[in-house]
């Protein structure tokens, strides 16, 4: 029998009044529909109504018309017997189930659509119970239902495409967003991606490698609102203990770890019993869990990330869903700032296939075998922003200046020094690529920050040697200074975007110095540091000029004078970086911080480095130009001739007085 249409739709019987059952009643109530409410007894009823009059009143809206428009019920076949719509929000037991499904097929008119609100059950085994398998379908709303707007509608094996239209049709009338799912897979989309995303984060607490704090705040980092045991906590550490024993029984491969079990042995639940993986004042009461900032780069978020991906790839090879549907999803149901595909594209497929192996490598676990589908991407070269393609399509721009490589990846623009076997020495290939590199950012609207990177082992090993060797004069040095160098590092202090230095190697020399002067600075762990001019008998200028307003004056001189190489975390300590991250993480840190940047309105932050660039000036005076003219004199002086030779010839020089 075809499905009626929308406007047919007039009364929604909704079965089972607990917390989903309660807030899908008042849902519906909210847009038209006149609904009857049924439970076994009169107090679920009653305590159902009182919540929703509460929930009302928390929405600023007039509880009465909404009141008026809901009927309660014990008697279950009179309150399907004029219904449209029943929805079925009974507690996650097939049988149970499966009995609503068998009355309602008896006692419902014969249009009637059936829906259940189950979020793990087989649709298809409540559609069997009834004669109209072809009318039955899911209709999953997220919990608190008034304030998720995500709806998973699912079909059933024989589910009709016009009950699927209409159900879509129903979810939007009521304000929300719907995501179709055409297989009745275990565990829909949400349970099947949060399952694969909350195990990879549980699996540590059980090897006590990271902490929830440290997770939480990981998460935190790439803009979720809660980190992802703060969500148990809220949502019931006894309700994902049932999702995943949900899933097992219907053979996904799941592993409960130790501590989930633990927590649900010991009643545990989180914010309702006052106690989960945090402390809550009371049961039932919430308070935010101040998680620590500074812990956000200890864990790997993107682990969590791969392992959602992976279980999307699933969904999608296997015609469950669309690309669109599972972002959607996400983002509506579980409050992910991008889906898990836009999340993919940007960190690179092919960097998640590398996540993937290792984890999988790790745990021998099935759910971190890199899915086919992203294998196929990566051959055929979809590897997401940085070329232009991944599950989605993005503006993509290459442009080689010399030895820079500029490449426009969304809303970053990355610059990077590209002459690895030299360890990306700056000669005047280089300075000029790098400023025609900017000017091309600079000229871009859609850039909204600019990455400046080293490829190989260095970002930078500084001033190239050999081509300094060449001057013969003074003023032959002056002229490239004048001409080449300083009109740079001026582009680069003048750039209108947020400059942001990445890391992951060697930044001595001139290298360390575009650290210093750029705007945000950050770096891997294995990076080495230094300003060794004075042992090849020149100087650093910048790190003179500019080096006290990020460093202080003893520290300066001791490395100016030494020469000596420095860690990347008394980089940090010292105020030249932001963040000092494992090296696998740093390009992610420098890309999130690229993000965070487009929080301020643009113009905001052109004057904000205007300003600064100022302050820095007068401070600065004119001790570059001098530092410049002095460094022209040294390289001529006897002792500069010699450093120079000393490094061409490597060998150690001697400096005799
Ligand atoms: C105003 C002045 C400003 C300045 O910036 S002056 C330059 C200041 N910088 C320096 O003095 C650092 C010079 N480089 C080094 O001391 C060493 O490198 C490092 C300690 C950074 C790394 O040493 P290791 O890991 O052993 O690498 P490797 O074999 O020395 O270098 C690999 C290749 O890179 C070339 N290279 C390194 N730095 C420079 C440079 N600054 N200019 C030109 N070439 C450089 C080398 O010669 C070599 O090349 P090949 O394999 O052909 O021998």
């Amino acid at each position: 029998m075809a499905a009626p249409s929308l406007e047919d739709i007039e009364t929604v019987t909704v079965i089972g009044a607990g917390s989903m059952g309660h807030g899908i009643a008042q849902v519906f109530a909210m847009h038209r529909y006149d609904v009857t409410l049924v439970d076994i007894e009169e107090e679920p009823l009653s305590t159902a109504l009182e919540n929703i009059e509460q929930s009302l009143e928390r929405l600023g809206e007039e509880p009465g018309p909404v009141l008026d428009r809901i009927t309660t019920t014990t008697d279950r076949n009179s309150g399907l017997s004029d219904t449209d719509l029943m929805v079925e929000a009974t507690p996650e037991d097939i049988d149970l189930k499966r009995d609503v499904f068998a009355a309602a097929d008896e006692a419902a008119p014969e249009h009637a659509i059936l829906a259940t609100n189950t979020s793990t059950l087989p649709v298809t085994e409540m559609a069997d119970a009834t004669d109209r398998p072809e009318q039955v379908v899911g209709m999953h709303f997220s919990n608190p239902v008034p304030l998720i707007d995500l709806v998973e509608v699912i079909s059933g094996e024989q589910t009709s495409d016009s009950v699927i239209e209409l159900t879509v049709a129903l979810s939007e009338d009521v304000g929300k967003t719907p995501v179709i799912l055409e297989k009745d897979v275990p565990g829909f989309l949400l349970n099947r991606i949060n399952y694969a995303f909350w195990s990879e984060g549980l699996r540590h607490l059980d090897d006590g490698r990271h902490d929830a704090e440290a997770i939480d705040a990981s998460i935190r980092r790439l803009g979720f609102p809660m980190g992802p045991f703060e969500v148990l906590d809220f949502a019931g550490i006894d309700v994902f203990y049932m999702v995943c024993q949900a899933l097992q029984d219907r053979d996904v491969p799941v592993v409960i770890s130790e501590t989930h079990e633990n927590l649900v042995e010991a009643d545990a639940y989180g914010m309702k019993t006052g106690e989960g993986f945090y402390d809550y004042p009371s049961p039932g009461e919430y308070a935010r869990v101040d998680i620590p900032r500074e812990r956000r780069h200890e864990y790997n978020p993107y682990q969590m990330i791969a392992s959602a991906v992976n279980a999307a790839a699933w969904l999608l090879d296997n015609d469950v869903t669309t690309m669109e549907d599972v972002d959607t999803a996400m983002r509506t149901g579980m409050s992910w700032p991008r889906g898990p595909l836009e999340f993919a594209d940007e960190y690179g497929i092919d960097r998640i296939i590398e996540l993937l192996e290792r984890l999988h490598e790790e745990t021998g676990r099935e759910q971190y075998d890199p899915h086919p589908l992203l294998e196929r991407m990566v051959e055929q070269g979809r590897l997401g922003w940085k070329t232009g393609e991944g599950f989605y399509e993005y503006d993509h721009e290459t442009t080689s200046f010399g030895s820079v490589e500029y490449e426009r990846r969304e809303f970053v623009a990355r610059i990077v020094l590209d002459r690895p076997d030299k360890l990306n020495a700056m000669d005047e290939s280089a300075w000029r690529g790098l400023r025609a590199a900017l000017e091309q950012a600079r000229g871009d609207d859609d850039i909204r920050a600019t990455i400046v990177e080293g490829s190989g082992r260095a970002f930078s090993a500084g001033d190239d040697i050999p081509e300094m060797a060449g001057w013969e004069s003074s003023d032959e040095c002056q002229e490239y200074l004048d001409e080449v160098l300083l009109p740079a590092i001026k582009a680069f202090r003048a750039h209108p975007k947020p400059t942001i230095a990445l890391v992951d190697g060697i930044a001595t020399g001139a290298g360390c110095e575009l650290v210093l002067l750029s705007d945000l600075a950050v770096a891997g762990d294995g990076s080495r540091f230094g300003q060794p001019e004075g042992t090849i008998g020149a100087l650093p200028p910048i790190w003179l000029a500019h080096g006290t307003t990020s460093v202080g004056k003893k520290k300066l001189l001791e490395l100016a004078t030494t020469g000596d190489l420095f860690t990347a975390t008394e980089a940090h300590e010292m105020g030249l970086l932001n963040y000092a991250v494992d090296s696998e993480q740093a390009p992610d840190v420098a890309r999130e911080l690229a993000r965070s940047t487009t929080a301020s309105a643009p113009g905001s932050i052109e004057s904000i480095k205007t300003i600064w660039n100022g302050v820095e000036d007068d401070l600065v005076d004119d001790w570059l130009a001098t530092a410049t003219d002095e460094l022209a004199e040294r390289l001529m002086s006897d002792e500069g001739r010699h450093g120079l030779e000393a490094f061409i010839e490597d060998e150690t020089p001697r400096w005799e007085r």
